[in-house]
C-alpha cells in the first residue's frame, strides 16, 4: 500500500478546448460572418470543417476585399457545389451521410427547396446534429425576413443601449450581434455533442441570432420593468465618475472601472484628490486629471497599479500591449 495519493491536474490548452473536437466533422453551409465564425470556434477547438459554397463563391468572398471570409474561413476546406444541380446534391449528400454537424444560416425553408429538408438529412444520417442559425428563429412574426447584425441589436434591444449622451443610437464599428451569434452556435453544438455522446441521439437546433441577444437584456429589462433604470445598470452607466470613460491628452481614452470602494479609493489615493472618495459626481475633475496626460502614459500606469483602469485599444495595436504579447 502506497501513502502517496496521485492527483492529475487537467492542463490548459490555448486557445480553450484547442484539439478537443479532433475527430469531429462540421458540414458549414453558412454565408456572410455568423455562420462562418461559429464553425470556426469549432475548428479552433479541432474541428475538421468542410465548408459549402455555390460555385463562384458565398457573397463574402467579395465582401470588404474578400478579408472577412479570408480570416473566418482560416483552416476549412472550402467545397463548391452546385445545390441546384443534380451532381452537386449528390456529392452534398454524401457531405451530410460523413458529418457528424450540419451548420446552415439560410433563411427558413431555403435548405429544404434546395432538396435538403429536416426529413432528407435525418434519413441520410440519423445521427446528425442539425443546426439552423437563423435572425430571428425558424418561426415567428419576423422569421422569414432577411436581416443583419443592426436588425438584431435594435429588435433585441442592446442597441438602445449604445447610445451618445442624448440618448441617439450610435452605429457600432464592430459587429456585435453577429459574432455573438457564433458563440450562440458554437455553445449549442457543443451542449449536442455532449448529449449525444451520453445518448447516441441527433438533434435539431433552432439557434436565433436575436433570441440569444435578448438573454444579455434579462437584468436590464428588470431594472426598466421594476423603474428602477432605463439606461442599463444604474452603476455601471456612466452616471458614477469612478466607472466611465475619459479623453486623454492627445484624444484617446481611458476606461476607468473602479467600481468597489477600494479600487476607486486606491484611484483617488493615486491622483492625489482623497477629497473624491466620497463622490460620484466629479467627472468634471477626472476627466480634467486624465486630460493632463496621452494614452502612453496611462497605459503604463495601468501596468502598475491595480484600480482597474485599462487603455482604449484600437484592434491593430493589440499585438504592441505587453498583456497581448504574452497571451
Ligand atoms: C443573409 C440573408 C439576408 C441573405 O438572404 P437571401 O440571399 O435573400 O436568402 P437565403 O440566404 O435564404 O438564400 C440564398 C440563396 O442562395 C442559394 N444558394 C445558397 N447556397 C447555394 C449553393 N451551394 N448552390 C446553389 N444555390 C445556393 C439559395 O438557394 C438562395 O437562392 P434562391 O433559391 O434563389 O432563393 C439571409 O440568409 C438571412 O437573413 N440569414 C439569417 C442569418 C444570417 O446569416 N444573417 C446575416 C448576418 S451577416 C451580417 O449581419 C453582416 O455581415 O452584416
Amino acid at each position: 500500500m502506497t501513502s502517496m495519493k496521485e492527483t492529475r491536474k487537467p492542463h490548459a490548452v490555448r486557445p480553450p478546448g484547442g484539439g478537443f473536437l479532433e475527430s469531429i466533422k462540421v458540414l458549414d453551409v453558412t454565408y456572410y460572418l455568423p455562420g462562418p465564425y461559429s464553425s470556426y470556434r469549432l475548428a479552433e477547438m479541432g474541428a475538421d470543417v468542410t465548408k459549402v459554397e455555390p460555385p463562384g463563391g458565398e457573397p463574402a468572398r467579395r465582401l470588404a476585399g474578400g478579408l472577412i471570409h479570408e480570416k473566418k474561413n482560416a483552416g476549412k476546406t472550402i467545397v463548391e457545389l452546385d445545390l441546384k444541380s443534380e451532381e452537386g446534391r449528390a456529392r452534398m449528400k454524401e457531405l451530410v451521410r460523413e458529418t457528424d454537424v450540419l451548420i446552415e444560416s439560410f433563411r427558413p425553408g431555403t435548405l429544404e427547396r434546395l432538396g435538403f429538408g429536416e426529413d432528407e438529412l435525418f434519413s441520410l444520417n440519423a445521427g446528425l446534429i442539425y443546426c439552423s442559425m437563423t435572425g430571428y428563429g425558424l418561426e415567428g412574426e419576423f422569421a422569414k425576413a432577411g436581416s443583419h447584425d443592426l436588425n438584431y441589436l435594435a429588435l433585441s434591444g442592446v442597441l438602445s443601449q449604445l447610445t451618445d449622451e442624448s440618448g441617439r443610437p450610435v452605429q457600432p464599428k464592430n459587429t456585435l450581434a453577429d459574432f455573438a451569434g457564433g458563440h450562440f452556435v458554437a455553445e449549442a453544438v457543443l451542449a449536442a455533442l455532449v448529449r449525444k455522446m451520453k445518448t447516441g441521439e441527433g438533434a435539431r437546433l433552432d439557434v436565433s441570432i436575436t433570441d440569444g441577444l435578448t438573454h444579455w437584456q434579462s437584468v436590464h429589462k428588470a431594472f426598466e420593468e421594476a423603474g428602477l433604470s432605463d439606461r442599463g445598470v444604474p452603476d455601471l452607466d456612466g452616471s458614477r465618475a469612478r466607472y466611465a470613460i475619459y479623453p486623454t491628452a492627445d484624444g484617446r481614452y481611458v476606461a476607468l472601472g473602479a467600481l468597489e470602494d477600494k479600487f476607486w479609493h486606491a484611484f483617488c489615493d493615486f491622483a492625489g484628490h482623497p477629497e473624491w472618495k466620497e463622490r460620484d459626481d466629479v467627472h468634471e475633475d477626472v476627466a480634467r486629471y486624465f486630460r493632463a496626460e496621452p494614452l502612453s502614459h496611462w497605459s503604463d500606469v495601468s501596468l502598475r497599479t491595480d484600480f482597474c483602469l485599462t487603455p482604449v485599444l484600437r484592434p491593430g495595436e493589440l499585438d504592441e500591449h505587453p498583456h497581448w504579447k504574452k497571451r
